[in-house]
């Protein structure tokens, strides 16, 4: 049966790889975008070439109100929702003194917020059915911190305690929450938004490089799919050998 799949900001770097993932396998796709959606229509051609279908819906997950609208709207289409990928995030790479309360709030209401609204949302239709999948993607940067990102590492932190909490409450249920926590991702977050995008931190990496968005997207569909059957409240950090 094709699956309902909701992805939280779906237009690009890691959102727009697990959407594509899920396009390929014809799912029924609800993908969540903040601004621009240019790429978004390539994917819903894919999954409907292969007996899909999706929407998009335009909401700042950061507005409580606004993230569980998402799951409202895949729920009105669909009936229901199967899978949720919390992906959307912020990033603003600062020392403490630097970084101000709006940049604080900023990342701690996208970030954890946004990803609590979700699930929140999505809860009691995945409780009354018996079954539902739940990944959120933290980082590995939540496990182990790291200089002048404090707000962004408490975040995920706070989403890596969330997801443990939550899975342990709806497992007996039947819903499986688990997160995916990269480490260092070639994408626009990266390049643009961190102070360590550049070659010696890639050096410094065992693997010597940085990772790709659909080697993340590939840990997201393996927790989705019969891969996920016995995973509760697991953090998975692909990262390259970052965090050991
Ligand atoms: N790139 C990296 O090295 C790593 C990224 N991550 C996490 O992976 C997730 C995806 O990040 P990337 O693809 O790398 O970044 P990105 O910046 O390319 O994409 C982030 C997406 O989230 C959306 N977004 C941001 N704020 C939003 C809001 N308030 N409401 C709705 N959508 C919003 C953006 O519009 C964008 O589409 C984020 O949660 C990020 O924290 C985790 C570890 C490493
Ligand atoms: C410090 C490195 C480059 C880095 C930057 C950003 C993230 C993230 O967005 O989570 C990382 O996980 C990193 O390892």
């Amino acid at each position: 049966m094709k699956r309902v799949v909701v992805i939280t900001g779906a237009a690009r770097g890691i959102g727009l790889a697990i959407a594509r993932r899920f396009a390929a396998s014809g799912d029924h796709l609800v993908l969540n975008y903040f601004d621009t959606r240019d790429q978004l229509d390539e994917v819903i051609r894919t999954a409907e070439a292969n007996g899909g279908d999706g929407i998009t819906v335009q909401a700042d997950i950061s507005h409580p109100e606004a993230a569980s609208g998402i799951i409202r709207e895949a729920e009105g289409r669909y009936g229901r929702v199967d899978i949720l990928v919390n992906n959307a995030g912020r990033l603003v790479s600062a020392t403490v003194e630097q970084t101000t309360w709006a940049q604080w709030e900023q990342m701690i209401s996208t970030n954890l917020g946004g990803t609590w609204a979700c699930m929140q949302a999505v809860l009691p239709g995945m409780l009354a059915r018996g079954q539902g999948r739940i990944i959120n993607i933290s980082s590995e940067l939540g496990l182990i911190g790291f200089p002048t990102y404090a707000a962004y590492c408490a975040s995920k932190g706070g989403v890596i305690a969330l997801t443990k909490a939550v899975a342990k409450e709806v497992a007996p249920k039947g819903v499986l929450v688990n997160s995916v926590a990269p480490g260092p991702i070639e994408t626009d977050m990266l390049i643009n938004d961190t102070l360590e995008f550049n070659d010696e931190t890639r050096a410094s990496l065992p693997l010597r490089r940085f990772g790709k968005p659909d080697e993340i997207a590939a840990m997201v569909e393996a927790l989705a799919g019969p891969a996920g059957d016995y995973m509760v409240g697991q953090i998975i950090s692909p990262n390259g050998g970052a965090a050991i």
